[in-house]
């Protein structure tokens, strides 16, 4: 289980709280600057909360030595970082920290490459590929371990409409095995259509928590980001058309 209690950062986010159950595929909403990656980022271990805290069956994240909030939690960030010129084999192979023989090792990345569609560029540096390939890369990369935590900030960020479909039936299967994903977004048909229960922030504080239909209602998104928004579901997915609300913005523009 994992629960956030009353968990406050720097001003940035103030006093949020909630629960999630293993299993589940949870999407953080908001608009810009609403705190969703500082979420992420506490959830992490990354950030350490003023006050309140994060948990992870009990145990506090801020307080786990490195070694095995590595073991239990992956994560995205928004922006991640490949500072040597390194082969896409390597930046797989890093994401393997549970894994030990090196047998072992080279099967796994061998298989998630074939997940992600990267086995062609293996062997490419990182830094020869295009933005969305990358993005694949480092999300193949945090997906690969057995992680019981997995958080990915803005997964499908710059990926095409075939790769976005794609990684969130990946995260919904890796939350359906029994892990608990969590991931920040801003698509929110993606998020009606594949998430289990979504967090609406705003302004750094929690707007809403529930079921999507139960937090995507019209007032919630005509607070959280000034727009009025039509919806279309049938058993393929589910659509919607934003329009800006008329005399008004969430945003500072
Ligand atoms: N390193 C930082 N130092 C101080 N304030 C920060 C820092 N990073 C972000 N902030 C501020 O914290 C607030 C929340 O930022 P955060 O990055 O969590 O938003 P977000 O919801 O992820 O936004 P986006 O959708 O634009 O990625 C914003 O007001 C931002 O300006």
């Amino acid at each position: 289980m994992l629960e956030l209690s009353a968990v406050s950062v720097r001003k940035r986010l103030e006093g949020v709280s909630w629960t999630a159950a293993p299993g589940q595929l949870i999407g953080v909403l908001g608009a810009n600057g609403a705190g969703k990656s500082t979420l992420l980022a506490c959830m992490a271990g990354q950030l350490s909360p003023d006050s309140g805290g994060c948990y992870w069956q009990q145990q506090q994240v801020s307080r786990m030595t490195t070694q095995v909030r590595r073991q239990v939690i992956s994560y995205l960030p928004q922006h991640p970082s490949v500072s040597a010129p390194v082969s896409v084999g390597h930046v797989l192979a890093t994401g393997l920290v549970n894994l030990r023989l090196p047998v072992a090792l080279a099967e796994r990345v061998s298989q998630v490459a074939r997940e992600f569609n990267l086995t062609n560029l293996l062997n490419r540096p990182m830094t020869q590929l295009s933005g969305g390939e990358q993005r694949r890369v480092h999300l193949a990369r945090s997906l690969s371990s057995d992680s019981a935590l997995a958080l990915c900030d803005e997964p499908v960020a710059g990926l095409d409409l075939y790769y976005q479909l794609r990684v969130m039936e990946l995260l919904q299967q890796r939350a359906r095995s029994g892990q608990l994903v969590c991931i920040a977004l801003h698509d929110l048909a993606l998020a009606a259509r594949y998430c289990d229960k979504l967090i609406l922030l705003h302004q750094g504080q929690l707007l809403a928590s529930g079921q999507p239909m139960q937090v995507l209602t019209t007032d919630n998104l005509r607070r959280a980001y000034g727009i009025e928004a039509r919806w279309w579901c049938d058993d393929d997915g589910v659509a919607m058309l934003p329009t800006l609300c008329k005399g008004e913005h969430s945003g500072d523009l």
